[in-house]
């Protein structure tokens, strides 16, 4: 129902997705069950005249018969099977499958929407239709036909029918009235994915608000202009729920929390797809991607709210009592909803230890300022849950309820996308070939879905991690920089974080691709008195001049240029520390969260002449 609701709020801000409102109205099915999974997603997708038309009434599976591919073997176009405009547009939802055009070839994506990264119901929305469209405004995706076309292809469009296909898909950018945004490198549009990269992250300890990392899955929803309206609701179990406005969190004691807030994913980018033939290409093609910048994927802020625990206090929860153990926890869990939710309706969830948010000493707010301003519209406003030493996502944004449970969150993010650390022997392409290739395509899913229970566990604190930000990547020092990297030694800036809270004891430079290290200065901007207890959730600037060796200077003095690797590694006060690069290749997660391994930096000395 609350989802629904923050659907009817997104859909009454964005003109785009109102015009899709009327598409949908004009759908007879009508929001329900049967909205979701058929033909009222290609309403929403204003697709409602082009492929709600008769339901294919044949078992589609049947009819494709054998699979026309094997796992790597892609047919030439010449072996595929013509498929109609007709019978494209009629697979548009999951009876009669669901079935796509991409680049004039035809896939039948039924099973793949299950484990899709954005979610089923986005699949959804484009069945019986050319992705491309889609993609024109998802720029998340790369190109996805190198595992399509591997798994699941089903035929081709005569070159004039995916034409058609194409310029007949007609789909609203839900996507075009975002906030104003600046300073910050884009990664994604749609949602939002964006950082302030390299040596700005340096320019000041806590980050200028409009350089803030942000991370969305979804549309913002927008309460600027009615945030008297704005409400989230507390669910205990065996009571009634409790509702909250802006109103009354602003009459509660204010508490100021400084925490830096780090991405889940801490580094990968792009994931998925470029490591789908084997594990072997998450170093081969997603570390040199993730090393293209010197990116820490985080930010700083001093923030202001009321403590979670005395709003879960005055609903009736002894959290003292908890917190000390007199009181028996009543849920694992604290579930958070936010009021954003996908095209389809489906919201943005998570889940944190109850224990989190009830420790006095956890610091856990639902924040309603970062550095003395109201939150920005991308950042939440008017109320996120700053959840210190968690991963990005769990500081849910836009609050709309929360409630304890014995069961984690059951949303799309929580249980797919961000969240979670796949088993190393699990790889994208193999679950999804079997998936679709083989007869038991159900089963195949299922085995995905198994390994939710088992085997999959979601991140909540983060690791120890650091970044070298100066020099930059690729930087090459000639003249007399390169005189004074001789003389003195080359200067390396960048920034740590304990995670989970953790102090970092220690930061080690290397320029030789981590076969020797140096100790670098600490800088903790006077944090450590600022934290209370043993948790320090600010991230560290450090710092180091680190020596040419003999070898190094010699090789100049011959007149050759000179590459560096350049790399840190924090280690916290337990001695956690990050693994190398080498390492990491073995740490292979399917999505890359919490790859905290040490990037290296190239950059170029060329000799100085003497
Ligand atoms: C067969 C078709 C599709 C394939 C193979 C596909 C594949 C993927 C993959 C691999 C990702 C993860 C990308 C990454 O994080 O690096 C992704 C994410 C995403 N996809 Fe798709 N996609 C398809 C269709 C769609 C459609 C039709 C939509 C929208 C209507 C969509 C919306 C999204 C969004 C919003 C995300 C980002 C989710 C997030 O991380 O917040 N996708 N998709």
């Amino acid at each position: 129902m609350r989802s629904l609701r923050s659907f009817r709020r997104l859909v009454r801000w964005t003109p785009a997705l109102q015009r899709a409102r009327h598409a949908l109205r004009a759908d007879p099915q009508g929001p329900g069950p049967g909205w979701v999974a058929g033909a009222g997603l290609a309403g929403l997708a204003g697709l409602a005249g082009l492929v709600g038309g008769s339901a294919c009434a044949c078992e589609h599976r049947q009819t494709l018969g054998a699979p026309v591919a094997t796992n790597l073997e892609v047919p030439t176009d010449r072996d595929l099977r013509v498929v109609s405009l007709e019978e494209l547009r009629s697979h548009n939802n999951l009876e009669d499958g669901l079935w796509i055009s991409y680049h004039g070839h035809v896939y039948d994506v039924s099973n793949f929407a299950k484990i899709h990264p954005g979610g089923p119901g986005r699949i959804q929305m484009a069945a019986g239709s050319d992705l491309q469209k889609y993609f024109d405004v998802y720029h998340v995706h790369p190109d996805v036909s190198k595992f399509l076309d591997r798994t699941c292809l089903v035929g081709r469009l005569t070159p004039k029918d995916a034409k058609r296909s194409y310029e007949e898909t007609i789909f609203a950018n839900p996507y075009e009235n975002e906030p104003p945004r600046t300073l910050q490198q884009t990664i994604a549009t749609a949602p939002r994915w964006a950082n302030l990269m390299g040596k700005y992250l340096l320019d000041s300890f806590r980050t200028p608000l409009p350089g803030f990392y942000v991370r969305n899955h979804f549309p913002v929803p927008s309460w600027e202009d009615v945030e008297e309206e704005y409400e989230f609701e507390v669910g205990i179990p065996g009571k009634e729920s409790k509702i909250f406005k802006l109103k009354d969190l602003r009459t509660m004691q204010q508490s100021t929390v400084e925490a830096t807030m780090i991405c889940g994913g801490a580094a990968l980018y792009p994931r998925y797809l470029h490591r789908t033939d084997n594990r072997d290409t998450w170093e081969k093609e997603a570390f040199p991607r993730n090393e293209i910048n010197n990116n820490f994927w985080g930010s700083h802020a001093i923030w202001t709210g009321v403590k979670c625990r005395d709003v879960l206090r005055l609903c009736g929860i002894d959290v003292d009592a908890i917190a000390l153990g007199t009181e028996p926890l009543p849920a694992k869990y604290l579930r958070l909803t936010g009021h954003d939710a996908d095209e389809t309706g489906s919201s943005f969830g998570v889940t944190i230890p109850l224990e989190k948010a009830v420790d006095p000493f956890g610091d856990v707010i639902l924040a309603m300022t970062m550095n003395g301003e109201p939150l920005p519209s991308d950042h939440g406003y008017p109320v996120r849950v700053l959840v210190p030493g968690y991963a990005g996502v769990r500081n849910c944004k836009w609050l709309a309820k929360m409630e304890l449970a014995n069961e984690l969150h059951e949303s799309h993010v929580d249980t797919h996308t961000d969240e979670v650390i796949y088993p190393p022997n699990m790889t994208f392409e193999d679950d999804l070939a079997k998936t679709s290739l083989t007869g038991g395509t159900v089963q195949r899913a299922g085995r995905w879905e198994a390994q939710q229970d088992n085997n999959i566990f979601r991140v909540m604190e983060m690791p120890v991690h650091s970044s070298v930000i100066l020099p930059e990547v690729n930087t090459t020092l000639s003249g007399k920089e390169a005189s004074k990297v001789v003389a003195e030694g080359l200067e390396v800036r960048g920034i740590a974080l304990g995670g989970g809270g953790h102090r970092v004891a220690r930061v080690d430079v290397s320029i030789d691709g981590g076969k020797t290290y140096v100790p670098a200065d600490l800088d903790d901007h006077g944090m450590e008195k600022v934290h209370r207890r043993n948790y320090h959730w600010s991230w560290y600037w450090w710092s180091k001049k680190v020596p040419l060796t003999e070898e190094m200077k010699l090789q100049l003095a011959k007149g050759q240029p000179l590459t560096l690797q350049v790399a840190s590694r924090a280690m916290t006060e337990h001695g956690n520390t990050q693994p190398s690069r080498e390492d990491a290749v073995s740490l292979y997660n399917l999505v890359g969260n919490i790859c905290n391994y040490q990037t290296h930096t190239p950059i170029v000395i060329t000799p100085p002449r003497s």
